[in-house]
């Protein structure tokens, strides 16, 4: 299979209520044609959160045995819960020409960079830190100590906003879409345009 027609890779991170899960429902629901990874993890459900369709649901032992099976595109431990990406469904989806959307936190993003360079990165970031943690209280998910152990974990992620390719700013939902899929069209004609001059380099060589 030759590189173009491979999908790209869209990796989507930021804190955690940031918008991250909006962001994709509003891209998925605008028809955009992205693919969604479904991670694993070991926290429990949320009230509505299916298995096989927000997340698939595993113990710490079935997660541990996907780590040493080599399951997993990237894991990490994240405020006492596993979550990882399955590998076999990135492989094949992107071998389809078809773009992949991970939606991951910050320590993924370092390992996925480093295992597929290639990859598109994109931080979301909040409008300020008040508002990130108005957003995550208001989803009312999680206990007065988890919100304050993600939002710890949130400052010093939003310090390494600079290692990846773009910072988004969810301000407005849709206006965070708009963004995402103009970075997604860019990078596509980018790709067109690598590809088009190794044609014409080729066909000189003839
Ligand atoms: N642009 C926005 N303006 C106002 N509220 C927003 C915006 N984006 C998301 N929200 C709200 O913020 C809350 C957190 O959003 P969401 O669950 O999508 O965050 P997340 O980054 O996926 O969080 P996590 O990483 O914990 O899964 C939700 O209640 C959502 O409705
Ligand atoms: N490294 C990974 N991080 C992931 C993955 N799936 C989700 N996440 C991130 O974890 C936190 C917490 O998620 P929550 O659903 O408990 O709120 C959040 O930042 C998610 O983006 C994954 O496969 N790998």
């Amino acid at each position: 299979m030759t590189f173009k027609e491979k999908g790209l890779l869209i990796v989507l991170s930021g804190p955690s209520g940031v918008g991250k899960g909006t962001v994709c429902k509003a891209l998925r629901q605008s028809g955009t044609n992205l693919q969604y990874s479904i991670s694993v993890t070991t926290r429990a459900p949320r009230e509505g959160e299916i298995d096989g369709i927000h997340y698939y649901f595993k113990s710490r032992d079935e997660f541990q045995h996907m780590i040493r099976e080599k399951k997993l595109l990237e894991w990490a431990e994240y405020v006492g819960n596993y979550y990882g990406t399955p590998i076999d469904y990135v492989r094949q989806t992107l071998d389809e020409g078809k773009d992949v959307i991970l939606e991951i936190e910050v320590q993924g993003f370092f390992q996925v960079k480093e295992r597929f360079p290639e990859g598109i990165f994109i931080f979301l970031a909040p409008p300020s830190l008040q508002e990130l943690k108005k957003r995550i209280t208001g989803r009312g998910t999680e206990t007065a100590e988890l919100i304050q152990n993600r939002l710890t974990v949130a400052k010093s992620e939003i310090d390494l906003m600079k290692h990846y390719d773009y910072v988004v700013e969810n301000d407005e939902v849709h206006a965070a879409c708009e963004r995402i899929e103009s970075i997604v069209t860019a990078e596509h004609c980018k790709r067109e345009r690598i590809i088009e001059k190794y044609k014409k380099l080729s066909e000189v060589d003839k």
